[in-house]
């Protein structure tokens, strides 16, 4: 028999979550949310849920994500089974947050959507939007012409990326881990429409608390970053120019033979803009990801600063050689504002962010948090840039015979290590105790 959808609001159903968190603050620690409108079932998740056999659709570190059916319904789903312990630490708290945040998101239509979310002894599904056309980095290292964006390609999604990164900056949310692996898309052929996930790292920006986080995927993380100064929406401005940069060209422009190197090629913007793909572009895509890739967190182009840039305005495709018109980057609008500013844009009714008592230190300065670091390290599938200060000029994904290739491909998830930066770049360790969440 088919068992009958449960309505969102049917208390004999769910278990609402959190009664004990009820008096919780809305907004734990680091910049997590701690409330959720969400109703958690308790009950077996494949009561209602057919997992569909054979190949996961991804993985992380503590998270595997199966494609599902509802049984009511007989609609596809993403479901990320994710572990409430993590290296012996109970992280329920993380996964709360991140449910919180695509609830935040839920009225932005580039950000995937929540459907439910189950509870079991160990593990948490969370039940998401399916986006059948998968992640754009498999388009972004594709050796098929077929496969690789166009440069219209690139600027629609671009767009897209970066409505909903304006989205989420305008509700004070930065998510931290932006990347080729966390753009999906709705379907990959006709080419759909991108869809953001991963709120794992993502975190909610407060006016009267600096937060000075270390973590995110080392081709992707900004100079601040590594620096361990203050985050702000401007540090996933930098991963939104690293993105554009890989879409365009296939390259990681910062990519080293080791994350060291990557490390050093950031912290000294050690990137290329004469490669041979970038020579080929409209001269608009240039300036765009100038804008982006500035040492300085607050030269950085906001994301609607960026979505007004010359490059991403509809138009006809030019003719690279004649494509004159666009400023050069110092002639552009100045990106300036503060993005970390207190100004609070609207957030939907009934998230918590707006009700939080903000923590200050007794003499009135901000509260610095500090943080383990959680780096999600990607095996090199990109190319690494000429300009990187690796010794070698191509990774193993694009030197290597096809059969290696596809056998990288499998292997190519994330490996998450986890890194500790006691000291600005220089003292940076890898360490191998437990993982903090
Ligand atoms: N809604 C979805 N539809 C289709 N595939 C998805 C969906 N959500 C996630 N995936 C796939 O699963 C992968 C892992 O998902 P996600 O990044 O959310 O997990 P994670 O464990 O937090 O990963 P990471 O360790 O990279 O942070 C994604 O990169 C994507 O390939």
């Amino acid at each position: 028999m088919i068992p009958e959808c449960p309505r969102a609001e049917d208390p004999s159903s769910r278990t609402r979550l959190d009664h004990s968190r009820a008096a919780e603050p809305s907004r734990g620690p680091c910049g997590l949310l701690s409330e959720i409108r969400t109703s958690i079932s308790k009950e077996p998740f494949t009561d209602h849920y057919t997992v569909i056999p054979g190949r996961e659709l991804g993985r992380g570190k503590f998270a595997v994500v199966r494609k599902c059916v509802e049984k009511c319904s007989g609609h596809e789903y993403a479901a990320k089974f994710m572990r409430k312990r993590r290296k012996g630490q109970d992280c329920r708290v993380e996964i709360i947050h991140e449910i919180a945040v695509l609830e935040l998101a839920t009225a932005s239509p580039r950000v995937v959507n929540l459907h439910q979310v189950y509870e079991m002894a160990s593990e948490m599904v969370l039940v998401l939007e399916f986006a059948a056309g998968g992640e754009i980095f498999n388009q972004c290292v594709s050796d098929d012409k077929e496969e690789v964006f166009s440069e219209e390609d690139v600027k629609r999604l671009m767009r897209q990326i970066l409505e909903g990164v304006s989205f989420l900056h305008q509700n004070n949310v930065v998510h931290l881990d932006l990347k080729p692996q966390n753009i999906l898309l709705t379907s990959s052929s006709p080419l759909g429409e991108i869809k953001i996930v991963d709120f794992g790292l993502s975190r909610v920006l407060s006016s009267h608390r600096e937060l000075r986080e270390i973590m995110g995927t080392p081709e992707y993380v900004a100079p601040e970053v590594l620096n361990y100064e203050p985050i702000s929406t401007a540090t996933d401005m930098w991963s939104a120019g690293v993105l554009a940069y890989v879409m365009l060209t296939g390259i990681s422009p910062f990519l080293g033979e080791n994350k060291q190197e990557t490390f050093l090629n950031i912290s000294q913007l050690n990137v290329s803009y004469s490669e041979e793909e970038l020579q080929q572009l409209d001269r608009g895509a240039l300036s765009f990801i100038q804008t982006l890739l500035l040492k300085q967190p607050r030269d950085r182009a906001t994301a609607e600063q960026c979505l007004k840039h010359p490059w991403l305005q509809f138009s006809e495709p030019r003719d690279p050689l004649t494509a004159e018109d666009t400023p050069p980057v110092e002639d552009q609008e100045a990106p300036s504002a503060d993005s970390t500013s207190s100004t609070s844009p609207h957030l939907p009714c009934g998230t918590a962010v707006a009700e939080e008592e903000e923590e200050v230190e007794e003499d009135g300065s901000p509260v610095t948090e500090e943080l383990v670091v959680v780096a999600a390290y990607m095996l090199g599938q990109c190319r690494h840039s000429s300009s990187s200060s690796s010794s070698s000029s191509s990774s193993s994904s694009s030197s290597s015979p096809p059969s290696e290739r596809d056998a990288v491909a499998a292997e190519q998830k994330a490996i998450s290590k986890r890194f500790k930066f006691e000291e600005p770049f220089g003292a940076l360790q890898e360490v191998s105790g437990k993982f903090s969440c």
